[in-house]
């Protein structure tokens, strides 16, 4: 939730109280159009996020006008002993510590000039100062008085109670701003002396190494080598960009979601805040800055690092750290940080690191600003070079390239325009890297999959169907050297999966990069899923089958490391299967919120009871874990009862009762099991993101997963389409070949126009699940899902009927690609709450 500028105030705190008629007194003399006798004032004071005691005043003139102004003070603490050293407070990570700058002089309040130059000759938006005042009699400090900005403050970078779409805008506008500040011409606004552009990171190691050393000289706190191994890195390795200050300009220093504002309604910032650490320095070490939530997150009131977005998943909406990076980029015309990303972010916990340990140092002598919430200080400093080190030492912190469909759909540098489509090319043609791909996927189905169906199918059909064929192996260890394994991975799934499962994990020696996909989007997916789609067989034999790409989405999104390394790595390596097991035989499935099977919490298990069918899966010889969705609290409000917890298939209590068949095809050795739970005990920590959060997370499984069975669909049709032209162009009837019946003509005629309907609204909700997310693309989702199989059974019945009585036989895959297409009317949601979605979507849009 936002929190309303005005409404961040509490009384003035005792330490902070200030002469208030001095104050008015300068004030009428200072400001313009301030009421030179109102008849109310009042004195309040910010209590978020001021590293300098900052206050609302609030006057009503004489008409019963009230002008709104913020005044902004340095605070009162004790001086270090150095003759230069003032103490001002500062926030990192959004909690107060204080922070000492040498040199004071260099910095002096001169702030107020850059906020001039920047509201007079620039679009970068900051608050107006009206004055500043140096004459420290009036009420004790410097201070300056500026206007008040009316807006929401996000205090918690995770945007909690805001929704997804709206948590995108708000960091991309971030990202904007922050680029519209970088982009500022300091030479023309005449701010060209305000510091130096070259070096900066080299001085300011330097100066914080020493801030650090004097910390913890003797008597006082005991340094921490890995600190010397952390600035010896940082020194060898600061960017040449740094020595010739080409990334050099404004530096606002303190930049952060929470010190900026947003417009009270429209997602636009209206003002960034805070500008007393600004100068003119490397910029990019503003931009590491600001990405500290994706990295790590402290703050005076905890006691442990807390772990950045990249580490505990990125909440829904709020873009990945490459995107967010990708936007500032290009907003500000920058080259892509990825080769020198560990140096600024490994400086930002650097500084982080001193900073801490100074204010640890003060509040051991009793004289930190922060009180007793400072007493945790020199443990986060610990916390902070040991997650720099660790960051340091990671095989990649950003992909090389920006992601190559932005939430913007923007190519970022020339560099990139090959990633994008084809010079003149349409809107939904592939691009070089995809049509490769794609070409060695049709091959590969070619030359190993078509030929093995009939192979396979006798298995299915004969007694030893619930083994696996070993070809199916033998199959998926050929895909995976030809680089067409897990393709079906988000390129941000694939990041967080590389950060949780490669770094410093023990199960991961067979694991490696060729495990997580080939970085593409769900639209470039599409391209491929589809040929995939073509054979029933052929999903499973790239690790890119249904239930468990679900599954392991569900894994990589909300997953803890411990649940990824025991379950997501041998999914991912193809050598498991798992299950989704939500839908039960005594209550309507569809809707979720039926289902009763109990989840019971007792000590340090839980235990199942309930039945659950069709779930997909759980057949196989090689599934070894479900997830299973039940209700951990039946009293709870209704989308908060259910929750999802991991179930090792052998555990005690689970029977499998029965494999359920569609339309007589068991699907083995795949199946869909009937599944009993009987006092199932599965320990406490199997459970997935917490209880109550199986709703949320059935949101986040059934997006892209289920719009994998749409773009199967589009090739089962094209499938359906080949075999019916083969036929009709070989078989005679009444004298011609059927193709030659006008009949046959207008009926593939009209196929091929629904296929390609239907292609183009799964392509555009692939897309828009990349560009806006699950929730603003799920009225073309739904569309999709019922657009999809209804055109496949179409066109698979007209082939079928081509094909005639071969047809309904299961001599071709006709008859089986028609059945799995009409489960699908059901399966993925049945089209009926489709429709009502996309219905109530349309009348929404109409009362607008
Ligand atoms: C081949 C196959 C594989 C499956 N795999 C899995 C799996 O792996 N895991 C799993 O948990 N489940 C799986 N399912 C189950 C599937 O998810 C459910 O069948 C589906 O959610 C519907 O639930 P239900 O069967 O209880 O039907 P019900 O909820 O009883 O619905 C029956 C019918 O009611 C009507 N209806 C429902 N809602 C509305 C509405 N809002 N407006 C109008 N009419 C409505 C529709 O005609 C619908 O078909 C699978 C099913 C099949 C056939």
């Amino acid at each position: 939730m936002a929190n309303r500028t005005g409404e961040l105030v509490e009384a003035v705190q005792e330490a902070h109280k200030l002469d208030v008629n001095a104050l008015l007194r300068y004030a009428q003399a200072h400001v313009s159009g301030f009421p030179l006798s109102p008849s109310k004032f009042n004195l309040s004071q910010f209590g978020h996020g001021q590293s300098n005691p900052t206050y609302l005043m609030e006057v009503e003139a004489g008409d019963g006008t009230v002008k709104r102004y913020v005044l902004r003070k340095k605070p009162p603490g004790k001086l270090l002993q150095s003759a230069h050293a003032v103490e001002r407070e500062f926030q990192f990570c959004g909690m107060w510590i204080a922070w000492e700058i040498y040199s004071l002089e260099l910095v002096e309040y001169s702030f107020s000039n850059v906020l001039k130059a920047l509201g007079d000759h620039t679009k970068v938006p900051v608050p107006k100062v009206f004055c500043l005042c140096n004459d420290p009699n009036v009420i004790g400090t410097a201070f300056y008085i500026m206007e008040f900005l009316e807006g929401r403050i996000f205090v918690d970078p995770s945007l909690p109670g805001v929704p997804p779409e709206r948590r995108q805008a708000i960091y991309l506008a971030t990202a904007k701003v922050l680029a519209s500040l970088h982009s500022a011409n300091v030479d023309a606004i005449g701010l060209g002396n305000y510091g130096r552009r070259d070096n900066y990171c080299k001085r300011q190691i330097e100066r914080w190494f020493k801030q650090y050393l004097a910390s913890t000289s003797e008597g006082k706190p005991e340094s921490n080598p890995k600190m010397f191994e952390l600035v010896d890195w940082l020194r060898k390795n600061i960017p040449p960009e740094d020595a010739s200050g080409a990334t050099g300009g404004i530096v606002h220093g303190d930049f952060r979601i929470d010190n900026v504002v947003f417009h009270p309604t429209e997602d636009r910032v209206i003002g960034i805040l805070d500008w007393e650490l600004s100068t003119i320095g490397n910029q990019m070490c503003d931009v590491a800055y600001s990405c500290m939530p994706y990295i790590a997150q402290v703050g005076l009131d905890t006691v442990e690092l807390a772990k950045g977005f990249e580490i505990i998943g990125i909440p829904e909406g709020i873009p990945t750290q490459a995107e967010f990076l990708a936007e500032y980029c290009n907003e500000a015309g920058r080259a892509w940080p990825a080769s020198q990303w560990k140096f600024y972010v490994a400086f930002s916990m650097f500084r982080g690191a001193s900073i801490y340990t100074g204010v640890y140092n003060r509040w051991l002598m009793g004289n930190a600003s922060g009180g007793k919430r400072a007493e945790h200080t020199g443990r986060h400093a610990n916390s902070l070079i040991d997650a720099a080190l660790a960051f340091i030492a990671k095989k990649t912190v950003l992909p090389e390239q920006p992601p190559s469909v932005s939430l913007g759909r923007r190519q970022y540098g020339t560099e990139n325009k090959v990633q994008g489509l084809p010079e003149g090319s349409g809107r939904f043609v592939p691009s070089k890297k995809v049509q490769e791909l794609r070409n060695r996927l049709i091959q590969f189905m070619e030359e190993h999959i078509y030929p093995m169906e009939e192979e396979f199918s006798k298995l299915a059909q004969s007694d030893l169907r619930w083994t696996v064929h070993p070809e199916e192996e033998r199959l998926k260890v050929l895909a995976k050297k030809e680089g067409l394994w897990n393709l079906w991975i988000p390129f941000d799934s694939a990041a967080r999966a590389k950060e949780l499962i490669y770094n410093g994990s023990a199960n991961t020696h067979h694991v490696n990069d060729r495990f997580l996909g080939a970085g593409l989007s769900n639209l470039e997916y599409g391209y491929l899923c589809e040929i995939m789609g073509r054979s029933l067989c052929a999903p499973q034999i790239f690790n890119c089958g249904a239930p468990d790409t679900g599954n392991m989405e569900v894994l990589l999104r909300y997953g803890t490391k411990e649940q990824l390394n025991e379950w997501l790595v041998p999914l991912l390596d193809g050598t498991i299967r798992s299950g989704f097991a939500m839908t039960e035989p005594q209550v309507a499935s569809s809707d979720a919120t039926n289902i009763e099977c109990s989840i019971k919490r007792e000590g340090d298990s839980y235990v199942i009871n309930g039945t659950k069918w069709w779930t997909s899966g759980a057949m196989d010889p090689r599934c070894r874990i479900l997830i299973l969705m039940g209700k951990t609290d039946f009293t709870a409000p209704r989308h908060k009862q259910q929750s999802m917890i991991l179930v090792d298939i052998k555990t005690p209590g689970i029977t499998i009762k029965r494999p359920l068949t569609v339309f007589g095809f068991d699907d083995a050795p795949h199946g869909h099991a009937e599944v009993s739970f009987d006092n199932v005990r599965v320990p406490a920590k199997n459970i997935l993101l917490g209880e109550g959060r199986g709703f949320e997370i059935a949101q986040g499984r059934l997006g892209p997963g289920r719009l994998h069975h749409c773009m199967r669909l589009i090739g089962a049709a094209e499938r359906g389409m080949q075999l019916m032209a083969q036929r009709a162009l070989n078989r005679k009837t009444f004298g011609k070949y059927i193709a030659q019946h006008g009949s046959f003509l207008s009926d593939i005629a009209k196929c091929r126009i629904e296929l390609e309907q239907a292609r183009l609204l799964v392509l555009e909700a692939a897309d828009q699940l990349d560009r806006l997310g699950n929730k603003k693309a799920r009225g073309t989702i739904a569309m999709a899902k019922v657009a999809a199989p209804n055109m496949a059974l179409k066109v698979l019945d007209m082939a079928i009927q081509v094909y005639g009585g071969a047809g309904v036989s299961s001599d071709t895959v006709l008859a089986h690609l028609w059945a799995a297409a009409r489960t699908l009317r059901i399966a993925d949601g049945p089209d009926e709450v489709h429709l009502g979605t996309i219905a109530q979507l349309e009348l929404r849009r109409a009362k607008l």
